[in-house]
């Protein structure tokens, strides 16, 4: 396969690089930060203030749109970067997750996973063809194949029952992929639940077929912060250095930074959006709620320290307002000024990589991060 990966920069103290990732769409740097962009639209953003605030891939959900307007659909308008106005790289996740965690009455068989819709109770049975089929029907940059997410907590023989036939499905979506899939890019996800053994012996199976890149899967599932650490590594220590990894779902500023300095690439998570919405707002010195009536009366801006549109030219005071009035116009403010901190904050973790300073970079973020609200 030929490689749409090249790694630019490593640290030395840690697992941490720099790397140029090539979809038909564009270059990504990375270690990247990829907005959510669920059902074909990163919420409350235009496309173009999405791209605006750095982004240069998002990743979009096959559950959703096989759903709700259905794939062909899609097809039919030109494919989503058509529909929803973004020329640049999607990812879109299988389904498999959402299945589990979305669906009703999902059944897991060797076809498929069988579910009910949590739009209108009509029975599915979702097969590693059927969601190539739909992601083809997007014309996604990268797609996901159909694994099953493994639940915590979960017995060993259930984790290795699940991890088994998610490899199976793995090679059937990969065997679908290759009929007529070429123009776009494959990864493969490992499972293996929480237990190190089971995470070994999946990684070092899905590293033996021919992927473009590794997502680990079955994390951030409630478990706690430890052990998804602990399950990362024994991941990543069966996984090939030269491909991409992409850790899904994940996460805090804490998360990413610890999972960049073991070798992650690529990471996705609503937090930033979702806590937006919330009037949960990042900060460089911990994170604000828009609730609190403290602010009620507060002319700075979220975070003085930051340069997006939000903190050059809105309070903290007419934030609180407009959240507790709910104006609509607040998810946009706020999601601007989250969406900006994620991104600015994976610039900073590049730079730092590029210029041999990563560890001094975290040690930063550490001595910020429990810093009294300003
Ligand atoms: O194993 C997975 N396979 C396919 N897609 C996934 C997506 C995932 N997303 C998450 N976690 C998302 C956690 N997120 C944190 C912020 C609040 C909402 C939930 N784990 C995942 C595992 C998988």
């Amino acid at each position: 396969m030929a490689s749409i990966f090249q790694i630019e920069k490593k640290c030395p103290q840690t697992g941490a690089r720099t790397g140029f990732l090539f979809t038909r769409r564009g270059v990504i740097e990375t270690p990247v930060f990829m907005p959510v962009g669920t059902q074909a639209s990163v919420k409350t953003l235009t496309p173009e203030e999405v791209s605006g605030l750095g982004a240069r891939i998002i990743l979009a959900n096959t559950y959703h749109l096989f759903l709700r307007p259905g794939h062909e659909l899609i097809a039919r308008h030109g494919g989503l970067h058509r529909f929803m106005n973004w020329p640049r790289s999607i990812l879109t996740d299988s389904g498999g997750y959402q299945v589990f965690s979305l669906a009703k009455l999902c059944k897991i068989e060797e076809e498929g996973a069988r579910f009910q819709s949590h739009l209108d109770g009509q029975e599915y049975l979702l097969t590693p063809e059927l969601s190539m089929e739909i992601q083809a029907g997007l014309d996604s940059d990268i797609r996901m194949v159909l694994d099953t997410c493994i639940p915590y907590p979960c017995s060993y023989d259930e984790a290795k029952r699940l991890t088994e036939l998610t490899h199976r499905w793995e090679k059937r979506s990969l065997l679908a992929w290759q009929k007529n899939h070429r123009e776009s890019l494959v990864f493969g996800i490992t499972q293996g639940g929480m237990f190190e053994d089971l995470r070994r012996y999946s990684a070092r199976v899905i590293a033996n077929f021919d992927f473009h890149g590794h997502a680990i899967g079955g994390l951030s599932v409630g478990e706690p912060h430890d052990l998804m650490i602990e399950m990362l590594e024994a991941s990543l220590s069966e996984l090939p250095e030269e491909k991409p990894r992409y850790l899904m779902g994940v996460g805090t500023p804490q998360d990413i930074l610890e999972a960049v300095s073991r070798g992650v690439d690529m990471f996705d998570c609503v937090l930033p959006t979702r806590n937006a919405r919330r009037g949960t707002l990042f900060t460089s010195f911990g994170k604000i709620s828009l609730k609190q009536s403290r602010y009620k009366d507060d002319e700075r801006p979220i975070d003085p320290e930051c340069q997006c549109y939000t903190c050059r030219n809105y309070s903290r005071a007419y934030l609180r307002h407009l959240f507790m009035a709910g104006e609509l116009l607040v998810y946009r403010l706020n999601t601007i000024h989250n969406l900006h901190f994620y991104l600015c904050f994976m610039e900073g973790i590049r730079d730092a990589i590029r210029k041999g300073r990563f560890e001094e970079f975290k040690k930063h973020y550490y001595e910020r991060k429990e810093e009294s609200e300003c």
